[in-house]
């Protein structure tokens, strides 16, 4: 099967990655360009702009950072549009709101191609191996043709149906992880200043009723003050911020992830938007905690 495949950040580069060593032929192109040469030395072809990688290819996925640049590569000059139509498919697997996916949707099908969304849950790890969760939308036909592709990127996929949907199960889903993480980090500062070691905390919960991957893998670089972004804490941040805009859409009160996004933009005003989101304890250690 031959892909083509826009985004090459800490995500994309890593799906990409998996589907050449699966045997998909690739057709990359990120906006600095020079971040496809790891991908070309693996075999992959590379497209001057997202119109050219549509135009060679019968399948387009797309990993951008947020809504602006997922409309930017397809509305832009030398966008995605240009190209798309009758018997090609695009699926975008960037995390946005529903409003986008929508957007984004029509346009495509006004010129006669097919849209999917299909944001993912799971981060650097789960995308080197495999492993994602995918939560599409959209397309039926569509999703059906990408299913060998997202069989190789993910552990499991979900058609959620009508555009939209996909957003908004990752929007909730990454809203929870948000208020997770503070709660988190608050406990590793209660620990510590209440004379508890926070390590010994992390051994307690890991074998009780809340214990979770994220704790265990965030847990003991945090209490170094070691943040290598695996999912950088600026996208935590904007995934808030849509969720509360979905929950005001709502109506929907979110009281815990209100404070939560408080926090993730404290974090971004300090200048740790481009660590990992777990970086978010330097916030909290700050308002009383020393982790
Ligand atoms: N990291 C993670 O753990 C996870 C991330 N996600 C979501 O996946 C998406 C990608 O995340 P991640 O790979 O971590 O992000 P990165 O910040 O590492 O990469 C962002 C990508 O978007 C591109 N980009 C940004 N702005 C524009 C623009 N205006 N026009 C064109 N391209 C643009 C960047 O290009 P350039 O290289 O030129 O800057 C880069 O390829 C986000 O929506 C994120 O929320 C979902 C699950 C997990
Ligand atoms: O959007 C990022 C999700 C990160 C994760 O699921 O671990």
């Amino acid at each position: 099967m031959e892909v083509g495949f826009l985004g090459l950040g800490i995500m994309g580069k890593a799906m990409a990655a998996n589907l050449l060593r699966h045997g998909f032929r690739v057709t990359v192109w990120n906006r600095t360009l020079s971040k496809c040469d790891e991908l070309v030395a693996m075999g992959a072809a590379v497209g001057d702009t997202p119109a050219s990688v549509v135009a060679k290819c019968k399948y387009t996925i797309a990993m951008l950072s947020d809504p602006s640049a997922a409309l930017s590569v397809v509305f832009d000059k030398d966008g995605v549009l240009e190209q798309i139509g009758e018997g090609k498919g695009y699926v975008d697997m960037s995390t946005v709101d529903a409003a986008t996916s929508c957007k984004i949707s029509e346009a495509v099908k006004q010129k006669g191609g097919a849209f999917v969304e299909a944001p993912v849950s799971g981060s650097k790890k789960p995308a080197e191996d495999g492993q994602l969760v995918i939560l599409a939308a959209g397309d039926k036909a569509l999703y059906d043709d990408m299913v060998p592709a997202f069989d190789i990127l993910g552990k499991k996929s979900f058609f959620l149906g009508e555009m939209g949907n996909g957003a908004k199960m990752k929007l909730v889903v990454n809203m929870i992880m948000g208020s997770m993480m503070n709660a988190f980090s608050e406990g590793l500062c209660l620990a510590d200043k209440s004379g508890l070691s926070p390590q010994t905390l992390l051994d307690v919960l890991d074998l009780g009723a809340i214990a979770n991957p994220m704790f265990k893998m965030k847990g003991p670089s945090m209490l170094q003050g070691s943040y290598n972004p695996a999912f950088p804490l600026k996208h935590q941040q904007k995934d808030m911020r849509l969720a509360l805009s979905l929950g005001d859409e709502n109506a929907v009160s979110m009281p815990v992830a209100a404070a939560a996004n408080e926090a993730f933009k404290k974090a971004r005003s300090l200048g740790l938007g481009d660590l990992d989101f777990s970086a978010v304890h330097e916030v909290l250690k700050g308002t009383g905690g020393s982790g």
